[in-house]
Formats: C-alpha cells, sequence, structure tokens
C-alpha cells in the first residue's frame, strides 16, 4: 500500500470528522492509505509545507487557507496544479460540477482549477434566542443591520441578559474583507488583486475606518468583547458560556455550536449591514481552504492523490461533510443531495451560507481577494485593529498605516514574482 501525507488544520469537531472521512476512503479500496496530521492553525500548516518543501519534506497533499492561494500560486514548482494531476491521471473529475463562486476563486486567468475544493465557508451570524427573549427582544428576529445590532446589544446589556452583546472570529477575514465584500466596497486595486500583482491594498475607506471606530467604541461601552487574533479562538467560548449573545463566526463554526452551545437555543442570520450603504448587502465571499498537491513526491503517490480527491468530492461525502460542519456544499450535486434529503428544512438555518454567498452577482469587490503575501498582511490586520482597541490610533491611522505597511509586503512579493 502507497501512504498519502495530508497535512491539515482542521482541530476540534473539525479534525475528528475529516479523520472520519479519511477511515472511509482508506475502507474503501485497498491500494492507499491517506494518512492525516494536524499542523496547527490555517497559517502555521502552510508555513510548516513551504518549509518542508525547502527541505525536501513536503506532504503530497496540504490544506490552504483561501488567502494562501496568491502565495501558492506563485510557487510555481511547489505545486501540481490539481487540473493538471486530475488530466494525467485521467481523474473522473469536472470542475463545472462546483458551485462557481467556489471555483471561481481557485482558477488561474485561463480558467484552469489550481487547487481541490474541499471546505469552503462564509462567515455568519449565530445568536442566543434565550438572551435575546430574556432582554425584552423577539427571539425569532437577529439585527439586520450594525445599527441595530448595536442597540440590541445594548439592550442585552442593559436590561442584564448577558454581559456582551458582541463576539466574533477573525477580524481580519470578517470584519474587514467580508465587511467590506457586504458593502460592495474594495479592498484593493486591481479587482482586489485578481487584475495582477501590481496591486495596492485600499482597505482605509470610509466604511472600514468607520467599522474599526464603531467596535473600539463598543469595548469601551461594554457592548464587544474582542476574541483575539488570526482565527480569534477566544471568541466561540464566550458565545458558548452565554457571555456574549451575538457571535459572528464562518459557517464551518456550526459543528462547535451544535456540540459546545447545548444549555440555550441558538439562531442564525445573515451578517448585518450598515442603513443607507448603496448596494448592501451585496454578496459574502468565501473562506475556508482548498488542497494543494505539492510536487516532488515518489510517482506511486499521485494516482492516489487523485483518486482521493475524486472520493473527497463525490456527492455523498461532500454532502455529509457539509451537513456536519456548516462549510458549504462545494458541489451542486451536494447542495441537491442535501435538499433532497430535507436536511435543511429539519435545521433551519442551515441554507443561510448559501443564500448570503450567493444574494447577488458577484462584482469586483466581491468576488474575493487574490495578493501575495497575505499571510503576513492578516498579521498587520490584526496588529493595527489591537492597536485601535488599545487606545493608541484612531481607526484611520490605523488603517492608514496598514495599507502603507501591506503595499510594501505586496512591492517585495511583486519583485520577487
Ligand atoms: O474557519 P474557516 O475554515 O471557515 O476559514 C475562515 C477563513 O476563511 C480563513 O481564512
Amino acid at each position: 500500500q502507497t501512504e498519502i501525507q495530508w497535512w491539515h488544520a482542521m482541530g476540534g469537531e473539525l479534525g475528528t470528522k475529516l479523520e472520519e472521512i479519511v477511515a472511509g476512503y482508506n475502507a474503501s479500496q485497498s491500494d492507499y492509505v491517506v494518512v492525516p496530521t494536524y499542523k496547527g492553525t490555517y497559517p502555521e500548516t502552510m508555513t510548516a509545507a513551504i518549509a518542508a518543501f525547502r527541505a525536501g519534506e513536503q506532504p503530497a497533499v496540504v490544506q490552504v487557507f483561501e488567502v494562501g492561494t496568491g502565495t501558492m500560486m506563485a510557487a510555481e514548482g511547489a505545486v501540481y496544479p490539481v487540473y493538471q494531476l486530475m488530466a494525467d491521471m485521467q481523474a473522473d473529475f469536472d470542475p463545472a460540477a462546483f458551485l462557481p463562486s467556489v471555483v471561481g476563486y481557485y482558477t488561474d486567468t485561463d480558467g484552469n482549477m489550481l487547487s481541490m475544493p474541499f471546505n469552503s465557508s462564509t462567515p455568519i451570524m449565530y445568536y442566543n434566542k434565550d438572551v435575546f427573549e430574556a432582554a425584552g427582544l423577539d427571539r425569532e428576529t437577529p439585527p439586520a443591520t450594525w445599527e441595530e445590532l448595536e442597540s440590541f446589544s445594548r439592550q442585552i446589556v442593559e436590561s442584564g441578559a448577558a454581559p456582551c452583546g458582541l463576539t466574533t472570529a477573525w477580524i481580519s477575514w470578517i470584519q474587514t474583507e467580508n465587511l467590506s465584500a457586504w458593502h460592495n466596497q474594495p479592498i484593493g486595486t486591481l479587482e482586489n488583486g485578481f487584475g495582477g500583482l501590481g496591486t495596492e491594498l485600499s482597505l482605509n475607506g470610509p466604511l472600514q475606518v468607520k467599522h474599526w471606530d464603531n467596535l473600539a467604541r463598543w469595548q469601551d461601552e461594554g457592548l464587544f468583547q474582542y476574541g483575539g487574533p488570526t482565527g480569534g479562538d477566544d471568541a466561540p467560548p464566550k458565545f458558548y458560556a452565554q457571555e456574549c449573545a451575538i457571535y459572528m463566526n464562518s459557517s464551518a463554526g456550526r459543528a462547535g455550536v451544535v456540540a459546545n452551545a447545548t444549555d440555550f437555543e441558538v439562531g442564525y442570520g445573515m451578517l448585518p449591514y450598515y442603513e443607507g450603504t448603496d448596494g448592501a448587502p451585496q454578496n459574502s465571499i468565501i473562506g475556508g481552504a482548498t488542497l494543494w498537491v505539492m510536487a516532488g513526491r515518489d510517482e506511486a503517490e499521485y494516482p492516489g492523490v487523485a483518486d482521493f480527491f475524486s472520493y473527497l468530492s463525490s456527492a455523498e461525502v461532500q454532502a455529509d461533510w457539509h451537513q456536519f460542519t456548516g462549510y458549504l456544499p462545494i458541489t451542486q450535486a451536494a447542495y441537491d443531495l442535501t435538499r433532497e434529503q430535507g436536511f435543511y428544512d429539519e435545521n433551519p438555518g442551515t441554507e443561510i451560507s448559501i443564500q448570503q454567498i450567493t444574494l447577488n452577482e458577484p462584482t469586483p469587490n466581491s468576488k474575493g481577494l487574490r495578493f501575495g503575501s497575505y499571510v503576513q498582511i492578516r498579521s498587520l490586520i490584526d496588529e493595527e485593529f489591537e492597536a485601535v482597541l488599545a487606545g493608541d490610533k484612531d481607526a484611520q491611522t490605523a488603517l492608514d498605516d496598514l495599507v502603507a505597511r501591506g503595499n510594501t509586503l505586496l512591492r517585495e512579493f511583486e519583485a520577487a514574482n
């Protein structure tokens, strides 16, 4: 049997489910054994894979979050593009089977799919229906706008129903990148970087400034609690423990919510938008990750990788993964199967992610982003946001600094590629 190493970043309930899927594949045939290894957060997993490649110790497959796409695309020689692998191995693979918003993110300018969609998400809102009711709010109505979210949070805190209104995962992905797409605002030139390496960041506009200033003010007023940098690991427990009544996270935060938020009823909603913003709400953008195949492994492994990918994208496996985790059904067939199985009717709120990502035809501001060195730029986003929370800078200064620092990284990346 040929072993295939798969490095991934799925912890908690998601990691357990991933291992279950791998076990299902390994039991389904006897030529290959896929060996999954958890390598930490998305940035840690990607950094580990790049370092391993330099040392000649790369795994055959690595899970890379969506914002690593620009860097991986530029790493020619280190990756074996998926469209090429599937053609070389004559594997069962139809890019048209995937949802358009997913395919668009991972194809090159010639329309070739470079990595294998596996876990695509989008951020949504979760809220505590019981706390809403205790605060005198309608338990069936989540806030639709940021203005409502502020007043609901105030009512929740002032009534004593919960000590905090809002917490959120991912300041970068949710409160900056998706905030912008949802309001049809750019975060960079050249179609958020899709148009080429000469792109510059532009996420210091009035919308982003207003939002970061609001989050800092809401923190000072006791309405908002920060969940920490990168994915914001401190946010989920605040929601589970009923400390914060409203929580934003990946649609795949659902697996954790189902397992841990067991003492109260959870409601789901779309992301809020600022009243009176032209074009809002637009559509949210995808997150999550895809599987990149690394070059330089023993040739015997690649047919197995192709076979495993075909298994992973089958409607049954995808529908099961989608239903358990909250990740999007990445193929039309998995979406149809899930609906036929009655899952959306039996689990209200589980279709919000798909409705939100397809709410409107994506614009150049809302189809996603593609920047080199974006993993580092995300760290800058966290750093500058924390400076605003600490009262060291106002949001305009922090976002101006972020643009300047990020553009330096983009110019270095452009020069190196
Ligand atoms: O938590 P995930 O897997 O939905 O990913 C969230 C972000 O897209 C990561 O960049």
